[in-house]
Parts: C-alpha cells; structure tokens; sequence
C-alpha cells in the first residue's frame, strides 16, 4: 500500500508561513506568571513616573508599536498569510488621522476613527489576494501595496504635502491634552485592551479557525471554516490594528515624515514579530520594544552599532527558531525539568500510554444502541460522478448508494478513485459531470466549508491534525460549525461567547471520552503516535454530529489489536445513528464492518452488494482481491 495519498489535503497549497513551534511545557506556572504581570504592571503605571520627558516619549512609540505587531502577529502569526506592507496600513491611520484634524479640525478620536476604519477597508481589500494566491505571489501582491500607498503619500501633495512631511495639531480630549504622561497612559491603555483583545480571540472559535487554516487550510475548511471570510477577517483585523497604531504615532510624533512608513519601515515590523516570537501573545510587544529600543542599547558600540544588531538578529532568528518567546518558553520548561527530574512533557506519547487508553472501557454512546442498526432509504445519492485530472480520468460515471443506518464500504486497488470520490463528496475537487444529493439536497450547489453543516464529517487517508494545536482544540475546530460567536462577542468575551466555548469544550471533552482520549486533551496533537491520531480524527468528525462519517483508511497503520479496538468504535457509532462511509485496504476490517460494498477500478464501480458476493465476484477478485492482505 502506498503511503502517499493522492488526493488527500496534502496537496494543498502549504500555508503560507510555517506554524510557529508550540510552547510545550514552557508556559510558567500560573502564580509566576501573575506575579510576572504584575510586576510588568506595576513598572509600566511607574515609568512615566521615573522617567525623563524624552524616555516618555519613547516609551510611548514603543506602546505604538506594540499595538502594530500585535496585529500583524493576527495576520501573519495566527491565520499563517504574509504580509509586508503593514507600515502602509500605519501610514493610512497617521496621514488620515493628521490631514482630518489639521484641515478638518476634527477632534482627535473621531479623525483615529476615521484613519482605522480606512485601513481596516484597505486590509479586507489586500486581504482578498489571499483568497488566490500564497507564498511569493501573496507577498508581492502586499509589497504592491505598500509602494501604492508609498506613491500615494508622496505624490498626492495638495493633501499629504508629499515629502516635506505633515505637522500634526496637539490632540486635546476635554480639557485634557494629549501629550507627555497623559499619552503614554492613553497608548498604554489603548496596547494592553488591544492585547486583551487578540487574546481573547485567539484563544476562542475564530482564533483557532485562523490557526486551523495556517495548519491545514482544506481540513479547516472540511470542518466547516469559511477560509475566505476568516481569511480576510484577519487582514482587515491586522490592517485596522496598524491604523490604529498610526493614529496614535501621528499625535505622539507631532510630525509625519513619509519616511516612516516605507518599506523598510514594514520589513522591521515583520522583524519585531519574528524576533519576538511569531504566533505567540507576548513575543511581538517583547520584539517592538528592543528593536526600538535597540539603538539606546547599542550606543556603546559608537559606528558599529548597526552591525552589532544584525549580528544578533541573525543569531536569534537562526539558533532561536521561534524567537525570543520561545527561548522564555524553552527555559522555563528546562528549569521546569530540573526541578522535577521528569522527562519533557511534549515528548511522543508512549505505547505503554496508548495501549493503556485502547484497552480502557469506552463509555457507552448516548444513544440506544438499536438506534441505527436498521438500514433504510438512499440516504447519499451520487450518479455518473466524473473527475479528469488533465488527461487522467480519476473517476469515470460513478454511482454511488448509501443508505441510512448502513456501514458501507468503499474499496478498490491503489488509484481507483477511492479517495478522488471522497474528496469530490465533501466538495473539496469539483466534478466534471454528475450529482451527488444528500438527504435531499444538492450537494454540488454547496462550498466546501457548507458541506460539514450538511451532516457528512470526514478522517483523511493522511492523518490532518491541526499540528499546533493540542488533541482538545483539533476536536473543537470539529465543532466550528455549529457555533456561531464572532470577533467582536468573543473579543469582549461576552457572555454569549463564553457559554458557547464552555458548551463547546464539553462537548469535545465528551467526544474524546468516547473514543478513550480523553487523558491527551491537552497534549499536542501532533506528537500523539498514529493510531490515537486516528482515533483523535474520528472524535474531531464526531463532534461536528453528522449524520454520515467518512472514513479514509481507518485502520492503516494500526497493529491488529487497535483495528480491531476501532471496529468496535464504528459499531458503536453506527449504533448511535450515524451512517458511516468506509475506505479501507484492510479487508478483514471491511468486510466485519460492512453492510455492503461498493468496489472501484479505475475510476469505475465494477460491483456493488454485499461482501459475502463481493469476496466470490470474478470482477473484483480480478481486481484487487487477489493481490491485498486479507
Ligand atoms: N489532485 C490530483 N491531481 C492529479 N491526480 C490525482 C489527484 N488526486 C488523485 N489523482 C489521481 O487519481 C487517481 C485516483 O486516486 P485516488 O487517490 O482517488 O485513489 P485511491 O483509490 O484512493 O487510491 P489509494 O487506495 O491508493 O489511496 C490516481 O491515479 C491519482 O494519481
């Protein structure tokens, strides 16, 4: 059996940016890190305090662009695009916000407004390449951008005063001006909400459909992830942070020179990120400050100091893969280890471990277990289904039955057109002819991302974990669907968002116990060995309630004793109600599970009917029989 699938999601386009390496063990306790915060707390309120109007000020730009990497950390950290032109999204919010109070004399929160609501448009619209496109071409389409926006400032004189620059008028709030000790505190506010902000939503639904999209952006959206909506969601999120950033450059600095916003000006953004530790909440801020910082650090070094501050970035950006946070993370989990004497946590989960978890009861599935067991009516219907890659032809006028309440199997040599007819299914490849409904409906008339809130849930032949992402979060990505809280309700974390995280969490909790997993809900999922993997990819389709289970080679990989664990599994969920759909090679596995089957050659269904006849058809015998394991 060949282990590369093709067809399977792994032939989709790559994220655009790897995913960031996880923090393992390496978070702090939770009283350090409160004390930790505290203590930043406490320093961050005293500054202005202690320190002299110039040190103010600049830590006051540092705050600016704390504000700025924090959403470019959205854009390229969490949903996995790149971005270089996030200066020129910070040049819209500061010339918006200058040329509105200067000639205009709007107030100052009301020209902010207007500066971040037109870079958050301009993100959706630089967002929609994304859409299209990835990697080089995706930065190329952002680099256009920013030179746009670059030509822009500098040539549309009669409004930006081109390159001699635009003064901006002291901003007054009240009676209160904004300058000096009361800006710092109106930046440091503005910085820890938009923190709080990213956090909140980071670590909610619309977080982890960004990161489930950098991971794997076809499972996502199998799971029921809108990727172009989450996908611009970010860019406009990430472009209205930049505005907001400029806005509150533009009244810190007094003066914009155009040079401020140039490319460089975006290259030493995404610089901060990536030092600081991109995809982590702490590392970008911790990048923003000593790259503003770094030329008071540097000053010993007289004309040598540019060279001195290459030389590190280099050496962290190359020995510190993961940036700075992970070199806090990495620490801590040594110091972590040292105390302890225990072995690292993230390290691959034993078979001692995972044979425990098989061996171990799994509760029983809610409902009866008669529920399902009696077959009815066609429950999917595909006729004459044809998919042509170039001059291949994959599948070749296929029909399909399934019946509700059946286990049906799915079988046929290597290249028949198994997992092509899954993939056409869950409309992950278009078909060139032919209908697929569903329990009535037009399947074809869906998106990908619909097809999940059809009822059809799917495993993948190549295992597709969500790889940053702990075996909890990959079951909750399952759940996607089925809820509905968006940026601004889990943002804010309103109410409504957290009763549905917590009904979510309990669900996929609920999910994982079924299927004996529960004890690696907080492992990542990626260094789970395959056979947990696979049954983690069964309770990420359970939780989505489907009404039919797509298998792909579930028991590929198993020893004898976990495939026969997993027949069990699918008659259990069978028994809840489910119909399942089943790919396998392993025939004492399918021909157990199956009510009937259907078998594939070359694109073609040579027979459908029971495995008892299935075993003895000349056909199929022909076929493929003869030459697989039995
Ligand atoms: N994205 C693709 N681009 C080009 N050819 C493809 C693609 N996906 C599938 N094919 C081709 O379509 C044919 C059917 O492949 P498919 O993966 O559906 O077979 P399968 O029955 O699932 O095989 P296996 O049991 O080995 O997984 C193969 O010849 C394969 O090379």
């Amino acid at each position: 059996m060949r282990n590369q699938t093709v067809g399977s999601t792994e032939k989709a386009p790559a994220a655009t940016v790897p995913p960031p390496q996880t923090a393992g063990d390496g978070r702090l306790p939770r009283a350090a890190r409160a004390v930790a915060w505290l203590l930043v707390g406490v320093v961050l309120l005293a500054l202005p305090l202690l320190l002299p109007p110039f040190r103010t000020y600049l830590a006051t730009v540092v705050l600016v662009y704390v504000i700025a990497v924090v959403g470019l950390n959205v854009v390229m950290g969490f949903s996995g695009q790149i971005s270089i032109s996030h200066a020129a999204f910070m040049g819209v919010g500061a010339y918006t916000t200058a040329v509105l109070m200067g000639r205009w004399e709007l107030p100052f929160p009301l020209a902010a407004l207007a500066g971040v609501l037109l870079a958050t448009l301009l993100g959706y619209v630089v967002g929609l390449p994304a859409l299209r496109i990835a990697g080089h071409y995706l930065a190329l389409a952002t680099l256009a951008f920013q030179l746009i926006v670059q030509s822009v400032i500098f040539n549309w004189e009669s409004v930006t005063n081109g390159p001699r620059g635009i003064a901006v008028p002291p901003a007054v709030v009240g009676v209160f001006p904004l300058a000096d000790r009361n800006l710092y505190y109106l930046v440091l506010v503005a910085a820890l909400l938009s923190l709080l902000f990213v956090r909140n939503v980071v670590r909610s639904r619309v977080g982890r459909a960004w990161r489930a999209i950098r991971d794997k952006e076809i499972a996502a959206s199998v799971f029921g992830v809108d990727v172009a909506r989450f996908k611009t969601l970010a860019f406009g999120v990430s472009a209205g942070y930049a505005g907001l950033a400029g806005a509150l450059f533009a009244i810190t600095v007094g003066f914009l020179d155009p040079g401020a916003f140039n490319l460089w000006e975006s290259v030493k953004q995404l610089t901060m990120v990536l030092f600081g530790g991109l995809g982590t909440l702490v590392g970008p801020p911790l990048g923003a400050a000593l790259l503003v910082l770094a030329p008071e650090f540097l000053t010993p070094f007289r004309e040598h100091s540019l060279l001195v501050f290459y030389v590190v970035l280099l050496l962290v950006l190359i020995f510190l893969r993961g940036g700075l946070a992970s070199g806090v993370s990495r620490t801590a989990a040594w110091v972590r280890r040292r105390r302890s004497g225990a072995p690292p946590s993230d390290a691959v989960v034993t078979d001692a471990a995972v044979t425990a978890a098989r061996d171990r009861p799994a509760p029983p599935v809610e409902r009866s277990a008669e529920a399902g067991s009696a077959v009815g009516e066609s429950m999917l219907t595909a006729d004459g289904v044809t998919v042509r890659f170039g001059g291949l032809i994959a599948l070749d006028g296929v029909d399909l039955r399934v019946r509700d309440g059946e286990i049906k199997g799915l079988i046929g040599p290597n290249g028949a057109g198994k997992t092509t007819l899954f993939n056409v299914l869950t409309r992950v490849y278009p078909v060139h002819a032919g209908s697929v409904t569903f329990a009535g409906r037009d399947m074809l008339r869906l998106r990908p991302h619909q097809v999940v809130g059809a009822g059809l849930a799917r495993t993948f032949q190549n295992v597709e974990m969500f790889r940053s992402m702990t075996a909890l979060e990959n079951v909750l990505v399952g759940r996607h669907h089925r809820d509905a809280c968006g940026l601004w309700r889990t943002g804010l974390r309103l109410p409504s968002a957290r009763a549905e995280e917590r009904q979510a969490r309990d669900a996929a909790r609920a999910a994982l116990a079924t299927l004996g997993l529960e004890r690696y809900a907080d492992t990542p999922a990626e260094s789970l060995p395959l056979g947990v993997q696979r049954r983690l990819e069964i309770a990420r389709a359970m939780v989505a309630e489907p009404r039919l289970l797509m298998l792909d080679e579930p028991a590929s990989g198993l020893t004898a004793a976990e495939a026969a664990a997993l027949m069990d599994d699918v008659r259990r969920i069978r028994a809840a109600g489910v119909t399942v759909l089943l790919i396998e090679h392993n025939m004492r596995f399918v021909m157990g599970l199956s009510d009937s089957v259907t078998v594939l050659d070359h694109g073609r269904v040579i027979f459908d009917g029971s495995p008892q006849r299935a075993q003895s058809d000349p056909a199929v015998v022909a076929a493929y029989l003869g030459e697989v394991e039995s």
